[in-house]
């Protein structure tokens, strides 16, 4: 095991930085040094941030540097807590949203528009909200039935991953209801500004945010989805008032399944030929494989290493930022190989 971990840290570029309040970076570093299915490739990593710097065109993604804006036309947004509780549940059923192989993905009709995926969960609960379903009302949640959040969610197909969704949905407004007199916002003013704070809180009170899992004996933690829930607060109000964080730059990427497909496309992510093969198949990872704990680690890694390259190229993005602008890239994912398919609730 020695050699491996020398190997892909010849160069010590996986240095851990000073502070790692919430254990992503330190745990998944393990992993990525004792990686076997999934490389990193640093030379592309180089060659990556070049083209980012440049300016050049990187496809389907803007590739200025500037802030991405807030998506208001498919985000429901009144600035007050309403907002903060529906955010809160648009990040609770973010997660999971391809078909099964050959099968059409779930999508909706949304002002002329059909969408799936995210864009597609995002407008059928702002959809909601516009009908005047009060999905910020935490005891509403606690009582939404399966006949309701189906209408919610109504399109062509069925939302993938239905009955945990449900569960999801009555999770949040159990727990707001219990700890923070119904609105999300006493969690986010206990958290005192603190981005990776108010993502440990959301891991520790809400189960369904609490995406850890174990790689050779050891527990690997990503927290995917309360890390990007305090991402998108801090975007959709322009990091002022509920979303005003000081230390965003403590988070780390977001482990989904779209973001390694990108980073594979630019051959940052090399995987074995048995799991190219696999996912190339199109074929199930499990939840909590070597595999696919793999791509996650090498995801987050992989984007660490962008945010520094990035920074001495005098760029002062965020690891969410580099996330943010891979993920969009694939949103343009027709030429790519496909991403891996993991059923799971935690992205
Ligand atoms: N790593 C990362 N994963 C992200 C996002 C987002 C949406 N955020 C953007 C939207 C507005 C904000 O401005 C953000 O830019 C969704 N996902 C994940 O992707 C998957 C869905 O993909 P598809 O099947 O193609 O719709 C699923 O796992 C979902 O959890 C992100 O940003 N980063």
């Amino acid at each position: 095991m020695a050699n491996i971990e020398a190997w892909h840290n010849r160069d010590n570029r996986y240095t851990l930085a000073a502070q790692d309040q919430l254990g992503v970076l330190t745990s998944t570093r393990a992993v990525v040094l004792q990686s076997t299915h999934v490389r990193i490739n640093p030379e592309h990593i180089e060659r990556f941030c070049a083209q980012w710097q440049q300016g050049t065109a990187l496809p389907g993604g803007s590739q200025a540097l500037d802030e991405i804006p807030w998506d208001v036309e498919h985000h429901f947004f009144d600035g007050g807590l309403r907002t903060v509780n529906w955010m809160l549940l648009l990040d609770a059923l973010n997660f999971c949203f391809w078909a099964e192989k050959q099968q059409p993905r779930w999508t909706i009709e949304y002002k002329g528009q059909t969408l799936n995926g995210y864009w597609a969960e995002a407008a059928a609960l702002t959809r909601a909200v516009e009908e005047g379903l009060p999905l910020w009302d935490a005891a509403y949640l606690c009582a939404l039935d399966a006949k309701t959040l189906a209408h919610i969610f109504r399109g062509s197909q069925q939302i993938p991953l239905f009955e945990q969704r449900l569960h999801n949905a009555h999770e949040v407004g159990q727990v707001l209801q219990q700890h923070f007199q119904g609105n999300f916002s006493q969690a986010i003013e206990q958290a005192q500004g603190s981005a990776p704070r108010l993502a440990q809180l959301l891991a520790s009170y809400f189960p369904s945010f609490n995406d850890i899992t174990m790689y050779r004996g050891r527990e690997v933690r990503f927290l995917k989805r309360a890390q990007i829930c305090v991402s998108d607060l801090y975007s959709a109000f322009h990091g002022q008032s509920w979303g005003a964080f000081s230390d965003l730059e403590q988070l780390t990427a977001f482990a989904d399944y779209k973001v390694p497909q990108v980073l594979r496309h630019f051959h940052i992510l090399e995987y074995s030929a048995s799991l190219a093969q696999h996912v190339d198949a199109q074929e199930l990872l499990p939840t909590g494989s070597e595999e696919e704990v793999e791509i996650r680690a090498a995801t987050i890694w992989a984007c660490e290493l962008i945010q520094r390259r990035m920074r001495t190229l005098g760029h002062n993005v965020t690891p969410a930022e580099v996330d943010q602008r891979l993920w969009l890239i694939g949103q343009d994912a027709e030429q790519m190989q496909p991403y891996h398919r993991t059923r799971t609730i935690f992205y």
